[in-house]
């Protein structure tokens, strides 16, 4: 079923990435920071799924760690001496939150932010884009949020630039073989909020939904080959509000967290 690689494989979306690609047959190469995490999922994974497990820790927000990914992205298999195998689906999963204001904020962690969620999903996307349009085949998978279509901040911009771009990439890619999809979640069970030391107990059940939902409904429509992904009725129905509200009213609600 070929090999994926997944960043931000430890926890949250990427863990359920990583498994509902290994329980669907797919070889695949996990990419976070927290290197014995990676390896007792690599580990549970080659047990349970019965299929290759790579572990490339990197630190994502590091230009050289960076490149060390995008080299393994840009693998074509007729490397010789090399046996490891293309990767045919990229999924550009790793995200922090930026829970700060801007102005009196810490630049560096806003600096390590965009590295990690704007300057990281351009490289590796460029690096699987050449690869898989050599070979005519393959998938990248980028996740922003919902959040790209408000006015929340640092975060927004960065996923409004990750939904931006993504758009821009499937038009190019059109008629290679390959696709670009961007995935639009609204809040999801991970330990998102928790890292960042965000408080969410004003958002209501309703709001929240969980990672295999999301992580199933983003590959079938990866499968289906759409552009745009937004698992749930709820979250297509916010974001469709979002499109259409004047940007004022937008502006108003302003930092949601
Ligand atoms: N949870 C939510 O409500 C939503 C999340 N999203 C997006 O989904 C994606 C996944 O987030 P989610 O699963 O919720 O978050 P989690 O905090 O649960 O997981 C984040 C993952 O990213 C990895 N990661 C973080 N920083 C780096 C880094 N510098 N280099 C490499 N890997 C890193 C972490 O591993 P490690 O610490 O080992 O490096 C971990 O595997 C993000 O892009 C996020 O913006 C979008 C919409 C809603
Ligand atoms: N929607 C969530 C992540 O993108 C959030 O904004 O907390």
């Amino acid at each position: 079923m070929g090999t994926a690689l997944v960043t931000g494989a430890t926890a949250g979306l990427g863990l359920e990435f990583t498994w509902q690609l290994a329980t669907a047959r797919h070889d695949v190469v996990l990419v976070a920071r927290d290197v014995e995490r990676l390896e007792k999922l690599a580990h549970q994974v080659r047990a349970a799924a019965g299929v290759r497990v790579e572990v490339l820790p990197a630190d994502l927000s590091q230009p050289d760690d960076v490149a060390r990914v995008a080299e393994r992205l840009a693998i074509t298999g007729d490397e010789d001496g090399d046996d490891r195998r293309p990767v045919g689906l990229l999924v550009n999963n790793a995200g922090v939150a930026t829970a700060q204001r801007f102005v009196d904020g810490d630049l560096g962690v806003e600096l390590a932010a965009f590295d990690v969620m704007v300057r990281a999903v351009l490289v590796l996307s460029h690096a699987a884009a050449g690869q898989m349009t050599a070979r005519g085949r393959g998938a990248i998978l980028n996740v922003a949020s919902v959040a790209a279509l408000t006015a929340g901040g640092t975060y927004a911009a960065a996923k409004a630039y990750v939904r931006s771009f993504t758009e821009g990439l499937a038009v190019e890619l059109k008629g290679t073989g390959v696709t670009a999809t961007v995935v639009c979640p609204g809040f999801v069970h991970t330990e998102f909020h928790d890292r960042a030391g965000v408080d969410m107990s004003a958002i209501p059940d309703v709001g929240w939904l969980e990672a295999p939902a999301v992580v199933s409904e983003a590959l079938a429509d990866v499968r289906r080959g759409l552009v745009i992904s937004t698992p749930s009725v709820r979250y297509k129905a916010a974001s469709a509000l979002l499109r259409l509200a004047p940007r004022a009213a937008v502006r108003a609600v302003g930092k949601y967290r």
